[in-house]
């Protein structure tokens, strides 16, 4: 048996934080408030906080009644440690910091002395008493607190003259659950720098708190699992030895293997054997993953930073402008969450059955609208739900730097198991840095095994709490609503753990998930807000796109007036549609929001045709002026991508968008994971595109619906095959070419006059000369005339051909200036079909 830190922390009258981080001194693996510790422990820490609160009390009681108290004793052992032993103030944390910064720095200094070989690897434990065994009290005095800190010290500060190897746990840990894996031990690494083996190292050592608010919890890597590229990489680039020797590369995607290696200073070949230490077998010409490239850039020193399209110096300027709120301004905020998973797993079900179970008090009744996004009162606390099931949204944004997801549900069917885009959809989630909680659907199925999706989490590294992991697990039933109450608790738990704050008292700034136009309404955007109070009145800037808020509706069409942090809300009334994704800020007024909006503009064309220019580079002026008419003649070939799973989606997209042509330009104007549906031709349909599946199968009645708007729907199971037919679509676009054939030439070597003109009397000197041919007169090379062979005679007699060594009279349509010494050049034009 086991209990929750939260319940326990209840019960001892402790936070939450406060509790997770004692426990981590003591060596237990504790990740968040819905971790678990073995009863054991969790009676002895009961009864060592009664006796301590007893002994408070008791000690509160004598300070009342005796106020001057003798002369306080040398200090002795206590015989129970109090709270104040285990809870640092933020003093004590800064003196640690700085102790640990001189033991650090200290033990850099020289070449480390390696410890002597100890008997059995174990972390360099500091000789203090960091750790009883097994809850018992502290054997050594408590360090000094400062007389002003509301929390004494904690037991024993870790002197971290090692930082990268784990504080030392009790050599026991006190009783540590029984299906728990063993404490990950490091061997000693004296001077191993801080997070050396980030990926693969076990859980890392509890970092003390910042200041500013209780730690995140780290998210359980995978095996495998490539670290969030936004903390990978300074970690890795710390990696490669002195941070003043980083550099920094900036580069835009793709990243191909040749272009990549020149940059870092490797030789291509090199960077591929590399590559495949890692599992990766690319060509040069291949481009690698973001997160691929940031690894093996710090693993040579450097840091990439990768730019995107529309990505400019802009949004960074803003964001360093951006003042930093005080904690007292700081409120808490409801969690964004977003649910992933496999097809058919039950995403849309679970967002069903918690929408239609928990509507916003006071809005029940309300027409529900499909806005990306709504929010639910459970226990009265909001949720919000970002309501689009699926990754793409969800990746889309996290590319543009702008992630407001919080929490993610990963939907596991308990009769399917982990599925390719479940593993595909928890990789997302892994590298974005959220905490998964992982939902087992479907338990009320005949066939459902939840022990087998528990075991499929134990393979991937993310063990559920009951299996002596970390990870959140409810088992549920979106059809029944069986378990949906606890994933409820369990996200707001989350919630809590993560102490989502923001401030809402300043002016709003958030993202547009989702932009449309509406017939009647014009360009809309539904957002949520990440900081401060969006208003009606409010006059907000995104991108080019500018707009004072007259209406804002929620997910129900009520008017709202004001929309707190982590509200999602429709605006209505942009000048055009803002970017899904985009930021959004707002501004003093309408007037500087539109100057804004045309500033963006401004920015954002400077950027493509910086873009452009660095495509153009090395041409001549008038290369340039041809490429430029070239474009505008340019044909182009839309198209709506459907695919099975996100990562094929991706595929595919990359593969598409890597036709090159100068004559047809393609065009994505939709793309989605699932069934070819309805609206998908209607899109196509207004769009005048094709519809292109993988993988995927079209919903009933679309295949009607294509016929009658004539939209081409293709579908492939091979990406090649459906990249081939793209191809073969785009050459098709293109008007047929004509290549010329030179089938023979003739000498003109006198001219006589005739009733009607002259006749070339001519020496047929190569190929053939055919009645009729298409046929030149050339002059020095200069073409004198270009038609056809009218007449064709061999001394008197009208002939169809003259081959080569024989002579001729040639009369050429149309023409009658013949001199001596001209060529007579035959030659015949084949229809091509037009390259790209
Ligand atoms: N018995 C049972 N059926 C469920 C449960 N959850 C979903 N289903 C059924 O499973 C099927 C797929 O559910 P959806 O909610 O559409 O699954 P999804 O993951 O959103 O699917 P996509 O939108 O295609 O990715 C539907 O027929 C649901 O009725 C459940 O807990 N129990």
């Amino acid at each position: 048996m086991s209990v929750r830190i939260y319940q326990l922390s209840k019960e001892i009258g402790m936070e939450n934080a406060e509790l997770i981080e004692l426990l981590r001194e003591r060596g237990f693996e504790v990740k968040s408030a819905s971790s678990t510790v073995d009863n054991i422990s969790a009676e002895s820490l009961r009864e060592e906080f009664a006796n301590q609160t007893s002994a408070s009390e008791s000690d509160s009681d004598q300070g009342a009644s005796e106020p001057e108290a003798e002369e306080p004793k040398a200090p002795e052992p206590p015989s129970a440690p109090d709270l104040a032993s285990f809870v640092r103030s933020p003093e004590d944390i800064a003196r640690e910091k700085e102790e640990a910064k001189k033991a650090a720095e200290a033990a850099a200094a020289p070449k480390p002395v390696a410890p002597p070989a100890p008997p059995a690897p174990k972390p360099v434990a500091p000789p203090s008493p960091a750790a009883p065994p097994r809850m018992a009290p502290p054997s050594g005095p408590a360090p000094v607190a400062p007389p002003s800190a509301k929390k004494p010290a904690p037991v024993a500060p870790p002197p971290a003259a090692n930082p990268g190897v784990r504080p030392a746990p009790s050599a026991t840990p006190p009783s540590p659950p029984p299906v728990k894996a063993p404490v990950p031990v490091k061997a000693p690494a004296p001077v191993a720098p801080p997070a050396a083996s980030a990926p693969k190292a076990p859980p890392a050592p509890p970092a003390p708190p910042s200041l500013g608010g209780p730690p995140k919890p780290p998210t359980p890597a995978a095996p495998g699992a490539v670290a969030p590229p936004s903390e990978a990489k300074p970690e890795k680039a710390a990696d490669a030895g002195d941070p003043d020797e980083i550099k920094q590369i900036t580069l835009k995607p793709p990243i191909v293997v040749r272009d990549f290696a020149k940059e870092i200073g490797v030789k291509p070949f090199k960077l591929i054997s590399e590559l495949m230490e890692m599992g990766i077998f690319a060509s040069v010409n291949q481009s690698l993953e973001e997160d691929v490239a940031s690894t093996l850039a710090a693993k040579h020193g450097f840091l990439l930073e990768i730019r995107h399209r529309g990505e400019g110096n802009k949004a960074k300027k803003k964001q360093a402008a951006a003042p930093v709120d005080e904690a007292e301004q700081l409120e808490h905020r409801p969690p964004v969450v977003c649910i992933m998973g496999h097809v058919d797993h039950g995403k849309t079900s679970l967002l069903d059955y918690i929408r239609k179970a928990n509507v916003t008090k006071g809005e029940a009744g309300g027409i529900t609208q499909h806005i990306g996004a709504y929010q639910i009162e459970h226990n009265d606390h909001k949720i919000t739900f970002l309501d689009t099931p699926g990754h793409e949204a969800f990746n889309s944004m996290r590319a543009r730097g702008a992630d407001v997801t919080d929490i993610a549900i990963l939907v596991v069917a308990a009769d399917d198991g982990f599925k390719p885009q479940t593993d595909e959809a928890l990789k997302f989630i892994q590298k974005s840095g959220v905490q998964p909680i992982v939902a087992i659907n479907k338990i009320d199925t005949k066939g459902a095994n939840v022990d087998k999706v528990k075991q499929q989490m134990q393979e991937r590294g993310i063990a559920s709490e009951d299996w002596g992991g970390q990870t959140i697990c409810v088992e549920c039933s979106a059809i029944k609503g069986t378990g949906v109450e606890e994933l409820l608790d369990m996200i707001l738990l989350q919630a809590e753990v993560l102490e989502l704050q923001a401030n809402p008292k300043k002016p709003s700034t958030g993202i547009v998930i989702e932009a449309s136009v509406e017939v009647g309404r014009g360009p809309t955007a539904t957002i949520i807000v990440q900081a401060g109070t969006l208003k009606v009145g409010d006059a907000l800037v995104c991108g080019a796109a500018s707009t004072k808020v007259k209406a804002m509706l929620d997910e129900n069409g009520k008017q709202v007036k004001v929309a707190p942090p982590s509200t999602p809300v429709r605006v209505i009334g942009w000048s055009s549609t803002p970017d899904c994704g985009d930021q959004y800020e707002t501004v003093k007024n309408e007037k500087v929001a539109k100057s804004k909006a045309a500033e963006n503009e401004i920015e954002i064309k400077a950027e493509l045709a910086a873009m452009e220019d660095e495509a153009t580079a090395g041409m001549t002026p008038q290369e340039k002026l041809f490429a430029a008419i070239a474009k505008t003649q340019k044909k182009t070939l839309r198209l709506i991508v459907k695919a099975d799973a996100f990562g094929s989606l991706e595929a595919i997209c990359q593969a598409l968008n890597a036709i090159e042509s100068e004559k047809v330009a393609l065009e994505i104007i939709g793309k989605g994971v699932g069934v070819i549906s309805k609206s998908d031709v209607e899109k196509a349909a207004a769009g005048d595109a094709e519809v292109i599946g993988f993988n995927v199968r079209s919903d009933n009645g679309v295949q009607a619906v294509a016929k009658n708007k004539a939209v081409k729907i293709s579908a492939f199971q091979i990406i090649y095959e459906l990249v081939d037919r793209v191809r073969e679509d785009m050459i098709e676009m293109l008007d047929p070419e004509f290549r010329e054939n030179k089938i023979g030439a003739a000498e003109v070597r006198a001219v006589f006059p005739i009733a009607k003109g002259f006749v070339a009397g001519c020496l047929v000197t190569e190929g053939r000369v055919s009645h009729g041919a298409n046929a030149r007169v050339l002059r020095r090379n200069k073409v004198m005339h270009d038609s056809k062979v009218q007449t064709l005679r061999r001394v008197k007699d009208d002939v169809k051909e003259v081959r080569a060594g024989t002579e001729c009279g040639i009369q050429i349509e149309k023409f009658n200036d013949y001199k001596a010494g001209d060529t007579i050049e035959i030659y015949e034009v084949h229809e091509v079909r037009a390259a790209l």
